[in-house]
Parts: C-alpha cells; sequence; structure tokens
C-alpha cells in the first residue's frame, strides 16, 4: 500500500459524517451488525420495515464490484431486533485497500452496534468439511497481515481504539457456544463445525502448494475476506462472532480434474440461504435478548 497516500485514509470526523447521515434517515438505533458473504445476501431479504441505501447513495462510502454482493445497506428488524445488515462487503482484490474495505464497520460502531456477525464463503480445507457445513470462526491467521497489509495501518485514532490492540480474544466465545446449541436445535449438528479461518487476497483461487501450506499452517477455511473487518471490529471493541459457509472443498491434490469457481460458491449459498436465515435470525434473538437489553 502507498502510505504516501495517508490522505486518503478515512478521518474521524468521515465516518462521523456518514453515520450522521444515516442516524437522520433511519428512525431506530441497530445493535447488531451482519455482513453478508459472497450469494448470502438473502440474510437481509426477511427484514421488517427495511430502510435500504444503495452504497452509491452513502457519503464516503465505497461501492460493491462483485456478483453476489448487492451493494446495499439495509436496516430493519430481524426477529424483532433492529440490525443493519451490509448485503455486499468490499474486498481487498477490488482494489480498495484494507482499511477502507473495513470502513463501514466504524460506521456501525458510531451509529450504536456493539455486536458485529460476520459471514463468508469460503473454501474447506479441513478433511471433514463438506460443502454445506458451517464453520464457526474460532480464530484466524492474518496471511496479509503476515505480508505487512493491515486495516489498521496508517495514524491510529485513538476514539476508535488502541495502536495495539489485542486480537488473541477476537471471536467471542460465548457466542459461538451459543450458535452451536442453536445450529444443533435447528438440525445441523454433523454440518457444524468451529475451526481457523484465515483470508487471501485474491482474487484468484490457490494453488495446490499454496492450500497445502494454509492446511500445515492450522487453517480449516480460507477466504478473501472477513479477518479486515474483525480486526477493525475489535480495534473498537465490538463483540464479534463470524461464520464460514464451505462453498466448495479446497483441492489438494494435483491429480484432480475439479476446478473452483464463483459460480458454485454461489450456488452452494443459494442452496443453504434459508437455513442460515433461520440460524442468523436465532443468534440474533439471542444478542438481543441477552447482551444488549440488559442493564
Ligand atoms: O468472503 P465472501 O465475500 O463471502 O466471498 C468469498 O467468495 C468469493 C469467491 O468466490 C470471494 O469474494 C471470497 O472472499
Ligand atoms: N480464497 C478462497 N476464497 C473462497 N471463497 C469461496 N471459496 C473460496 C476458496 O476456495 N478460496
Amino acid at each position: 500500500m502507498n502510505f504516501s497516500a495517508n490522505q486518503e485514509l478515512y478521518t474521524y470526523e468521515m465516518i462521523e459524517q456518514t453515520a450522521d447521515f444515516l442516524k437522520l434517515r433511519v428512525h431506530f438505533q441497530p445493535k447488531i451488525g451482519i455482513i453478508c458473504g459472497s450469494g448470502l445476501g438473502s440474510l437481509a431479504q426477511d427484514l421488517k420495515d427495511r430502510i435500504e441505501f444503495p452504497y452509491s447513495t452513502i457519503p464516503n462510502f465505497p461501492v460493491s464490484t462483485v456478483e453476489g454482493h448487492a451493494g446495499k445497506l439495509i436496516f430493519g428488524f430481524l426477529s424483532k431486533v433492529p440490525v443493519v445488515c451490509m448485503q455486499g462487503r468490499f474486498h481487498f482484490y477490488e482494489g480498495y485497500p484494507l482499511w477502507k474495505c473495513a470502513m463501514p464497520v466504524r460506521v456501525m460502531k458510531l451509529m450504536g452496534v456493539s455486536h458485529l456477525i460476520a459471514t463468508n464463503a469460503a473454501g474447506g480445507l479441513h478433511k471433514n468439511y463438506k460443502v454445506g457445513d458451517i464453520m464457526l470462526v474460532k480464530d484466524h491467521i492474518n496471511m496479509m497481515g503476515f505480508a505487512g497489509n493491515n486495516p489498521l495501518q496508517g495514524p491510529n485514532e485513538d476514539r476508535f481504539g488502541p495502536r495495539f490492540p489485542p486480537m488473541n480474544k477476537a471471536y467471542d466465545k460465548e457466542l459461538i457456544k451459543k450458535s452451536i446449541e442453536i445450529g444443533e436445535n435447528l438440525g445441523l449438528k454433523d454440518n457444524l463445525h468451529t475451526g481457523v479461518y484465515t483470508c487471501l487476497g485474491g482474487p484468484n483461487f490457490e494453488t495446490v502448494a499454496e492450500l497445502r501450506a494454509l492446511k500445515m499452517l492450522g487453517c480449516d477455511a480460507v477466504g478473501m475476506s472477513t479477518v479486515h473487518e474483525v480486526i477493525t471490529a475489535r480495534h473498537c471493541d465490538m463483540h464479534v462472532l463470524a461464520f464460514s459457509l464451505i462453498t466448495n472443498e479446497c483441492i489438494l491434490e494435483y491429480d484432480s480434474q475439479n476446478e473452483p469457481n464463483h459460480e458454485e460458491v454461489m450456488d452452494a449459498a443459494k442452496m443453504r440461504q434459508d437455513t442460515l436465515i433461520k440460524f442468523v435470525g436465532k443468534i440474533v434473538d439471542y444478542i438481543y435478548k441477552e447482551r444488549c437489553c440488559r442493564p
């Protein structure tokens, strides 16, 4: 990243301006933010009393360019809980720096959101994972961070959080436990896992050697998102739950005839959309009752 372009970083005031623009137009305060992964935009379809903002109409917002990411910020009620949903996220491979990809998380924070649910489509590295399974993220490996790229790069904004935030408790353990219980009650026992997610820059899918290396490092699922959003959310002290929908098997053998593609990712997401709507609905309900409404 070119840091001579520091002046292009969002200032606190720009994020505030975006949050104020939205607050003026939305008459309730969302407590939970949901980021919809590839093909998972239908998570927003059940929101009641929706107020929608195409990203292009929101001051300072980037715009989505990927198929399966509609590019709308949607406010509404899910299971009677006020939420804000990103129907479409931003990826590094679209040409956005990581701080820009993660900017909506800070907007959510200034709007009063305390809990973030980040969802994604990912390739399954773990030998037990099947297409359609859900992996609750218990930890991540910030591969882009290893290479010196991080959404918190640049001058720190103390009003959001500290210069050196811890990341060893990034994913809320109690919410993972509760989500497993919720998933099991929905009949998903055999499709639920907890595991380690990693994000690569993309847009190409991985080589066999890269996937083997990631597996050796302890990664269970691989994608091109989420990590920078989670880091930004934890920096400003939001609670985080993240899960991956396993949309394709990672190809670890040279003689495989298969090749991954975005269509199979979208198809797998579509196949699971109804289940995921129920799953997320119940998690949101739990968070609101047990966390947000407590004095
Ligand atoms: O992480 P999400 O946005 O769910 O999408 C994943 O799926 C796309 C590849 O098919 C990539 O954008 C990857 O990151
Ligand atoms: N990097 C990466 N991203 C994905 N998103 C969905 N599937 C995959 C995958 O196999 N690899």
